[in-house]
C-alpha cells in the first residue's frame, strides 16, 4: 500500500497473508487474501503458482514478528477461475479460492469477510479501504505491518475513459483511488473493503496497478469485482 497509514491491529480480521515456502522452513509473503469460510480463502488467480508450497497466516499484524494471535494453515487445494488466462490480465477472472488443510478458529483476530450480493455495483466515490503488506512505494519493499489506504470507488464510466484505464478495465472489475494512494506489489489478492450501510464488505480482490508505477495519476488500482463471482464461488465451495 502506497500512502495511507498503518492499520489498527486486527481491524480487518478477514485479511490473510498468503506465503510460499522457500529454502527449508522459511516462508515469504507473496500476496494477500480474504477468509470467506473457515476453510476457504479468496485471493487473486495471478497469485497462485501451484509449483510452490503455500500457507495462509490469519490473525497477523507484523508479518515478521510472532505476536501470539496468528494461525498458520497449509493450503490443500487451489480453485482458479476456469476463464483466467495469465497472459490476458485485462480479460479479468483474476480470482481464485484456496482450500485450507483445516478450518480456522474464529475469534477477535480472525473473522469471516462479508461478501456483497451477486451483481451489486457501488456508486462513484463509495468509501473503500485497500489493505495489505505490499510495497509502500513503487519499486520499494513490503511493509512489516498491515497498512490501509482510503481509496474512493471510481465508477466504470470514469475508469474506462481513454485517459484513465480505457478498454483495459472491464465491468467485471472495480477501480478505486487514482490519486496519491494505491495498492502496490504484494497487495495482490487482498481485499478492497467498502462501506455499505455502515458495514464493510469485501467488494474487490486486488488485481493490478499501472506498470508505470503503483500510484500513477488517473490509473486507479483495479480489483476483481467480487459481486460478479459470488455464484461461481458458492458452486466451488458447496461441491468441495
Ligand atoms: C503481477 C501482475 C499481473 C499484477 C500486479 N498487481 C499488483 O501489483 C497489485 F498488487 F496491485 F495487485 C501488477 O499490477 N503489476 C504491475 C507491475 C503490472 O504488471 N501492471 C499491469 C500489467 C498489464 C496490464 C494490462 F492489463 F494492461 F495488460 C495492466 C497492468
Amino acid at each position: 500500500v502506497v500512502g495511507g497509514s498503518e492499520a489498527q491491529p486486527h481491524a480487518w480480521p478477514w485479511q490473510v497473508s498468503l506465503q510460499y515456502r522457500f529454502l527449508y522452513f522459511w516462508y515469504f509473503h507473496a500476496c494477500g487474501g480474504s477468509l470467506v469460510r473457515r476453510g476457504w480463502v479468496m485471493t487473486a488467480a495471478h497469485c497462485v503458482d501451484t509449483t510452490k508450497t503455500w500457507r495462509v497466516v490469519l490473525g497477523d499484524h507484523n508479518i515478521y514478528v510472532s505476536e501470539g494471535t496468528e494461525q498458520a494453515i497449509a493450503v490443500s487445494n487451489f480453485y482458479v477461475h476456469p476463464n483466467w488466462n495469465p497472459n490476458s490480465l485485462a480479460n479479468g477472472y483474476d480470482i481464485a479460492l484456496l482450500r485450507l488443510s483445516f478450518d480456522a478458529t474464529l475469534n477477535s483476530y480472525v473473522q469471516l469477510a462479508s461478501l456483497p450480493p451477486f451483481g451489486q455495483i457501488l456508486p462513484n466515490n463509495n468509501p473503500c479501504y485497500v489493505t495489505g503488506w505490499g510495497y509502500t512505494q513503487s519499486g520499494g519493499q513490503l511493509s512489516a505491518s498491515l497498512k490501509q489506504a482510503y481509496l474512493p470507488l471510481v465508477d466504470y464510466s470514469t475508469c474506462s475513459r481513454s485517459d484513465w484505464w480505457g478498454s483495459t478495465v472491464k465491468t467485471t472489475m472495480v477501480c478505486a483511488g487514482g490519486g496519491s494512494d494505491s495498492a502496490c506489489q504484494g497487495d495482490s489478492g487482498g481485499p478492497l473493503n467498502c462501506q455499505v450501510n455502515g458495514r464493510y464488505y469485501v467488494h474487490g480482490v486486488t488485481s493490478f496497478v499501472s506498470g508505470l508505477g503503483c500510484n500513477t495519476l488517473r490509473k486507479p488500482t483495479v480489483f476483481t469485482r467480487v459481486s460478479a463471482y459470488t455464484t461461481w464461488m458458492e458452486g466451488v465451495i458447496i461441491s468441495n
